[in-house]
């Protein structure tokens, strides 16, 4: 139950008070981060038939591009593209002579199914906003990759909106709309004040606590051409008997020993995803044959990372792979294949 003390729309009384109403039009842009998770471990099945998990997540300079603006009609219109190109993107997975594999891998709702229109309607509801808003998305994030880009997108949205009615992003009614939304939305909005880089979370994964990072990781990103239903990879999963814990991992981040982070990164869920997406099994086995130790799944797939020692290794590394990857491709194999860092949550947002 939201508590009634929260603001309504007019005037909308900001955290310190004084009515802060950002007028009608008002721009709000952000970069919504993608994320890894550098551990995932099943811990139980819980009676709701979701999992309790106990993950470390990183946020990572892939990212989708979110424009909210104040509207003053009532309601959330989302209009959405690729980047740069839906022909492109679809050309880069080899898909773009699949119609039926095109449609599903990059047709993205733009109803009250996307999670931005959905966040964005439940804020309305809490605040009782008489206006709307109109929002663009610009996709780069794959979708069913297990990379978080559709939670990611309605963190955005709820951060965006935060600053078009002047409430902090940390109000206790946003925070509970990021839970309702999806087990990852939280971790998308941080922490608090102090931006975090890596963030482990419990429960469905709505429990957060702040992990130290020694510095930056850097990472090659691969996207092969499928995606994977969260759903039927946890249906497929198996909680062990004995969950490992993610401890050692934190310790190997905050001392950013990187031999020690490759020892005790895992994803449980990787066996079932690589069951139900054998073109995952490629794809680790590429980045061996390319001389990268450490390739691992994240979330529930289908894309997977490798760990490597600096930007320059990472440029290398996917070069390297789209070249392999290429030569090895069967019809409609293609793979997106990027060089990243590491990056903060929650993402800033600015106002024009
Ligand atoms: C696997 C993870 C890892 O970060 O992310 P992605 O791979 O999706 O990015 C998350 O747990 C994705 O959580 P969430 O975003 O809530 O998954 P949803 O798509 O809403 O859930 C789809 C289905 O997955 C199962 N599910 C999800 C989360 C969880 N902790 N336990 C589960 O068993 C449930 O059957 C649920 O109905
Ligand atoms: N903003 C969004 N971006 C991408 N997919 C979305 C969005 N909103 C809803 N979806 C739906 O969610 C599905 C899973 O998207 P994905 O990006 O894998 O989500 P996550 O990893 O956050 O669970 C997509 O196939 C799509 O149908």
């Amino acid at each position: 139950m939201i508590d009634d003390t929260r603001p309504r729309e007019s005037p909308v009384i900001s955290t310190n008070g004084s009515p802060q109403l950002l007028p009608i039009d008002a721009i709000a842009r952000t970069r919504a981060p993608a994320k890894l998770n550098l551990f995932l471990e099943l811990v139980n099945r819980r009676d709701d038939g979701f999992h309790n998990i106990d993950t470390v997540m990183v946020p990572i300079d892939w990212c989708d591009q979110l424009q909210v603006t104040r509207s003053v009609d009532p309601g959330v219109r989302l209009s959405l593209d690729w980047l740069p190109s839906r022909e492109i993107v679809a050309q880069r997975l080899q898909i773009e002579n699949d119609p039926q594999r095109e449609a599903s891998m990059l047709s993205i709702p733009t109803d009250k199914t996307n999670l931005v229109t959905r966040a964005l309607m439940r804020v309305a509801e809490v605040f009782e906003l008489e206006t709307g808003f109109d929002c663009k998305l610009l996709k780069t994030i794959p979708a069913g990759a297990g990379m978080g880009g559709a939670s990611s997108d309605a963190a955005s949205a709820i951060a965006c909106a935060a600053k078009l009615i002047s409430v902090s992003p940390r109000h206790p009614a946003l925070i509970e709309v990021a839970a309702e939304i999806g087990s990852d939305v939280p971790f998308f909005l941080g922490l608090g004040s102090e931006p975090m880089s890596a963030i482990r979370a419990t429960g469905r994964g709505e429990n957060l606590a702040p992990v130290a990072m020694g510095g930056r990781l850097d990472f090659v990103v691969i996207y092969p051409s499928v995606s994977l239903s969260t759903a039927k990879v946890y249906a497929a999963s198996q909680v062990p008997a004995d969950p490992r814990n993610a401890a050692d991992l934190v310790l190997s981040l905050a001392n950013a020993n990187h031999e020690a982070i490759e020892e005790s990164m895992m994803n449980r869920l990787s066996h079932p995803a690589r069951i139900l997406a054998p073109q995952i099994d490629e794809i680790i086995e590429s980045v061996w044959r390319a001389g990268c130790r450490t390739c691992q799944l994240t979330g529930s797939g289908s894309a997977c990372f490798a760990l490597v020692r600096s930007p320059v290794e990472a440029r290398r590394l996917a070069k390297k792979l789209r070249a392999s990857l290429r030569e090895t491709a069967h019809p409609g194999g293609g793979a997106i294949v990027a060089a990243t860092r590491t990056t903060r949550v929650p993402a800033i947002v600015s106002i024009h």
